[in-house]
């Protein structure tokens, strides 16, 4: 423990920017979303030639952001930009009911390059200020999201125009890269389920040496969901040791009792299937309890 202590007072924080690709149809709304990001308002936009690229600061993390032009010409080019990208955001018009199949080619075909096979998927489902704009359950429908294999991702219903939804979709975007940073932190110091603090301040001590700023609440909330993500991910390709994942558990469950009574049903579900293996009972009896 003291071990597992003194390492983290030796970590040096590095302000890393999180690369994300911000891709969709023309007059998806995506510049309109870059800058709504960006400066909080909504800018008047031409089609983009090209791209729009800006650095956002969200919860703490620095993001550097890049809006590609949407047009049948310009899509071929998306790939030169997928190297080291964290996420994509796909921008769909929710009234445009008829180029839904063409943003769910193009959303499968990207999904297909081997440079994004590790980087999580948002999906904003945009307009949602105009009438006869398709709810997230239609457009995750059309877009097969549900057959989606070894991805993270997730839709949002917003408008880029009057900001509902955004930081929302913004927040979740903020789990995958936690996860990442965990999971790098764990591997970086060979920590094992022995050296794994597991009483809070401690685990806060590496909450703190991967970028969290946990004096905000939501941020807590946010860190709570992402453990329970990494921990339900890593159990489930057993990327990691039982014991570790018990550590991990029990600090998770004494850290974060309210943030994890907040979560919604669904999370519960999902932690549930995910723990339903026989060595995993304590936890998943704890996990349950709290839930
Ligand atoms: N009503 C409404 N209009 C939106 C919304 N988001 C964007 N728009 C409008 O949609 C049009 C296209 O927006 P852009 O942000 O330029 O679209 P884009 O996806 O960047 O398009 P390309 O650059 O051609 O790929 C503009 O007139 C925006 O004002 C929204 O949430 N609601
Ligand atoms: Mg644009």
């Amino acid at each position: 423990m003291g071990g597992a202590l003194s390492l983290f007072s030796k970590l040096l924080w590095t302000k890393k920017e999180i690369r994300i690709l911000i891709l969709g149809l023309d007059n998806a709304g995506k510049t309109t979303l870059l800058y709504r990001l960006k400066i909080g308002e909504v800018v008047t936009t031409i089609p983009t030639i090209g791209f729009n690229v800006e650095s956002v600061t969200y919860k703490n993390l620095n993001f550097n952001v890049w809006d590609l032009g949407g047009q049948t010409s310009i899509r071929p080019y998306w790939r030169c930009y997928y190297a080291n990208t964290a996420a994509v955001v796909f921008v769909i018009d929710s009234t445009d009911i008829e180029r839904l199949e063409t943003a769910a080619g193009e959303l499968r075909a990207m999904l297909e390059e081997e440079e994004l096979r590790d980087a999580a998927l948002l999906v904003f489902a945009n307009k949602q200020d105009q009438p006869g704009a398709k709810g997230a359950g239609d457009i995750s429908e059309a877009l097969r999201l549900g057959d989606l294999k070894d991805r993270n991702w997730s839709i949002m219903a917003c408008s880029a125009i009057d900001g509902r939804g955004v930081n929302e979709g913004m927040d979740w975007l903020v789990v995958p890269e936690l996860e990442r940073r965990m999971y790098n932190f764990c591997a970086r110091h060979s920590i094992s389920a022995h050296s794994l603090p597991s009483n809070p301040p401690e685990f806060l001590a590496i909450l703190r040496a991967i970028g969290f700023n946990h004096d905000d609440p939501q941020v807590v909330q946010a860190g709570a969901k992402h453990v329970i993500a990494w921990i339900t991910n890593h159990l489930m390709t057993k990327k990691m040791h039982p014991a570790t994942t018990e550590r991990f558990g029990e600090a998770i469950v004494s850290t974060f009792p309210l943030a994890i009574a907040n979560l919604r049903r669904k999370t519960a579900l999902d932690v549930h299937a995910a723990y339903d293996r026989p060595e995993q009972s304590t936890l998943q009896q704890r996990l349950a309890f709290s839930l």
